[in-house]
């Protein structure tokens, strides 16, 4: 058998992509020359799901779809992720580790749309506008300053100064506001912010607290009735990060007892699967609550965006073997091929492994004409670049090392 059948044609390479993603993501796609694009507006759970990707090479999702362990056991052909969005706490990143599955994102490209929409809340809620608008909506007429305020000058309370948190200061700085913000790590203030030691001293001092950490173990309820008492009598609350950091009967309490004066809420401890799921929360109880369908990234530009990015990183591993930017995988940078064919080997991090890889081109008398390598706690990733003739042999033996957990060749 001939080394070139053992690369697979593009044609052959399966990409699952659900949630409709952007068409940005499949225009990617086709002009790499991968046609095999199985494209769904909505997300999959069950056996639906397990069923759609058990022959997929990739994956494209979004927020809602859960790639839980038993999804990466069914899915044995995987060998990457594409997360069309920031946070990836929709995938057993573990798993997807273990089973030598490579998971991306698009870290920034909606940044900008969460920021925005932040800073309108903060405005709305400010001037009572939810409720006089469910008021109107009602043929109610609640003219009144009372209870109305300016945005300027105000003190906005950050929780996470990463790429969103960071992008609201500057933009509620611009607006006259003063930015305190509290974060696990120390980091560089835009413009006049400051670093509050401490989410206490933070929640104590704000007048609006808006919420913009990741879903980790540590920040799930981080905000409960215990820190909505420390808020300031009025506070506005604002949550476009994940619904797993709030308590939500918590919250509900505290707009019922009036020491909350508005809320902006994006994100819900549980959301639909679908659109056509009812909603369900007790927030929807309050008309001074802005509850948004987990859209603060839903913009045409933040979409289009991702679209491009995440699927221009899921070609570039697919045709080179680049890693960079990855969640879960080891990062290797790789040149292009040049007439070489290049043997990808995704092993246990373990003693002896990198000796074993060796072995085989040294006893195989085969040249290296390059080599990478990168490991992290868990994995390793070893790149070999050898002359066309030897890969068939190589590809064989490097499957058959123990620890190794998938190996492909590119060419
Ligand atoms: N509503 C939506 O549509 C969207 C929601 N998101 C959510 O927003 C989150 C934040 O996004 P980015 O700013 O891009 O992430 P990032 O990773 O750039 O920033 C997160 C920040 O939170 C900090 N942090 C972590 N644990 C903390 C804790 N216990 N207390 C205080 N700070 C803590 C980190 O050190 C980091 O600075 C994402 O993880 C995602 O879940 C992101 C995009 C769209
Ligand atoms: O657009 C989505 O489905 C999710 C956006 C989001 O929450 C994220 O980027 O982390």
């Amino acid at each position: 058998m001939s080394a070139a059948k053992k690369s697979l044609d593009k044609s052959k390479i399966k990409f699952v992509l659900l949630e409709g993603v952007h068409q940005s993501a499949v225009d990617t796609l086709t002009s790499a020359g991968y046609t095999n694009i199985d494209y769904l507006p909505s997300a999959l759970t069950g056996d639906e799901l397990t069923e759609r990707v058990k022959d997929a090479h990739f994956i494209g999702l979004r927020s809602r779809t859960q790639l839980t362990r038993e999804v990466f056991e069914k899915a044995e052909k995987l060998i990457a992720v594409g997360c069309f969005c920031i946070g990836t706490n929709q995938v057993d990143l573990q798993a997807a580790q273990e089973y030598g599955v490579a998971v991306f994102n698009a870290p920034y490209s909606n940044t900008r749309s969460v920021a925005e929409l932040v800073i309108a809340e903060a405005i709305l809620l400010l001037r009572g506008i939810p409720e006089k608008n469910a008021g109107c909506h009602r043929g109610e007429w609640l003219k009144s300053a009372a209870g109305s305020f300016e945005i300027r000058g105000k003190t906005l309370g950050l929780v996470g100064y990463g790429s969103i948190g960071s992008q609201v200061s500057v933009l509620a700085e611009s607006l006259g506001m003063r930015v305190i913000f509290c974060d696990v790590v120390n980091k560089l203030p835009m413009g006049n912010a400051s670093q509050i030691p401490t989410l206490d001293a933070l929640l104590a001092k704000s007048d609006i607290v808006s919420l913009h950490v990741p879903e980790i173990a540590a920040t799930k309820n981080m905000i409960g009735a215990e820190q909505f008492a420390k808020m300031k009598k009025g506070a506005i609350f604002i949550n476009a990060s994940r619904g797993t950091v709030v308590d939500i009967d918590a919250l509900a309490a505290a707009l019922e007892s009036g020491h909350l004066s508005g809320t902006a809420i994006d994100v819900f401890p549980v959301e639909p699967k679908s659109n056509n799921d009812e909603f369900i929360s007790p927030l929807r109880a309050f008309d001074n609550a802005i509850l948004t369908p987990h859209i603060g990234g839903s913009t045409a530009e933040a979409q289009e965006n991702i679209g491009l990015e995440v699927a221009s990183k899921l070609v570039k591993y697919s045709d080179n073997g680049t890693t960079t930017s990855s969640v879960n995988f080891p990062e290797v940078a790789l040149p292009s091929q040049n007439d070489v064919h290049r043997l990808l080997h995704v092993h246990r991090n373990e003693p002896g492994i990198l000796v074993a890889i060796n072995q085989i081109f040294s006893q195989n008398n085969i040249n290296i004409c390059g080599q990478y390598l990168q490991t992290n706690e868990k994995v390793g990733y070893v790149v070999v670049d050898v002359e066309a003739a030897y890969s068939e042999v190589a590809l064989e033996q490097l499957r058959n090392i123990p620890g190794t957990i998938r190996c492909r060749v590119l060419f």
